[in-house]
């Protein structure tokens, strides 16, 4: 990567207090990634995934290490990362035109600039004809697309999304795979997108980013290689699977 990265993980540590002990969440971990980018972290239960990405988001501090958008430190939340929540976080009340103006109307913009902007973006995730429908009215996957415009439509060019689909069914969660990946390049995001599935992450990923606990470490940094639309059943897929599994050895 000789650009410059949209963003950078430079040896992070972040320790919480428990009790009179200190949990190392996440140790030194260091990170560059591309605007554009889809990118996996992986790993079991408590590596420290969520932590690194709440603290990209802004929702905490490291405890040592910088982490930087554009090459200037991350010093709190902000509408140029947007967290997707697992359940979308739509407002029930709101049209999808009103969610997704939501934050620049918040932030006092004229209505006929949050009309326009609204407008924008319901368009780009593809939704235009919903613009009136209320969340109730959409499915899960039309609910995932208002969420990620409501996000882009606060300018966000990072996506922070903490395994959306983890409690889906698994048709569903397919379905909510490739309408992602859609507007993922529709609208040349940048994502970093916390998973404990190995498919899931070879299924989206530009490149897989491993973890391991006791502390929180990244044990690996891959990229995927494989041509999109990806087929989960085809022996390359099947060969990434593998390695994978082994690299995340008896974590699964
Ligand atoms: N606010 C907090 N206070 C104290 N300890 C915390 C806090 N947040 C996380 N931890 C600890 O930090 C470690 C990493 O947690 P984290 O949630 O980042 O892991 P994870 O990889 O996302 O796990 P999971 O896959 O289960 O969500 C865990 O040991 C957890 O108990």
């Amino acid at each position: 990567m000789t650009q410059l990265p949209i963003l950078e993980v430079q040896g992070v540590t972040k320790r919480f207090a428990f009790g009179a002990e200190q949990i190392t969440a996440l140790s030194d971990a260091s990170l560059r990634i591309g605007k554009g980018e889809f990118i996996c972290l992986i790993g079991p239960s408590g590596c420290g995934k969520s932590t690194l990405l709440r603290m990209v988001a802004g929702f905490e501090t490291a405890t040592a290490g910088s982490l930087l958008m554009w090459g200037k430190p991350i010093a709190g939340p902000g509408p140029d990362r947007g967290m997707v929540f697992q359940d979308y976080g739509l407002f029930p009340w709101l049209t999808v035109a009103q969610n997704v103006g939501f934050g620049p109307a918040a932030r006092g913009r004229p209505k006929a600039e949050v009309a326009a902007t609204a407008k924008r973006f319901v368009d780009m995730v593809g939704l235009t004809r919903f613009a009136d429908a209320y969340p109730h009215q959409l499915s899960g996957g039309m609910q995932q697309r208002v969420a990620i415009a409501r996000v882009l439509a606060n300018d966000a060019e990072v996506v922070l999304m903490d395994e959306p689909f983890g409690a889906l069914d698994a048709m569903t969660r397919e379905r909510l795979q490739e309408e992602l990946l859609e507007v993922w390049a529709r609208a040349k995001l940048t994502v970093l997108f916390v998973t404990h599935a190995i498919e899931e992450a070879i299924f989206l990923s530009d490149r897989i980013v491993v973890m391991s606990p006791g502390p929180g470490r990244i044990v690996a940094d891959e990229q995927v290689m494989l041509p999109r639309p990806r087929d989960p059943t085809s022996p390359e897929f099947n060969a990434l699977r593998r390695r994978f599994a082994a690299m995340l050895g008896g974590h699964h």
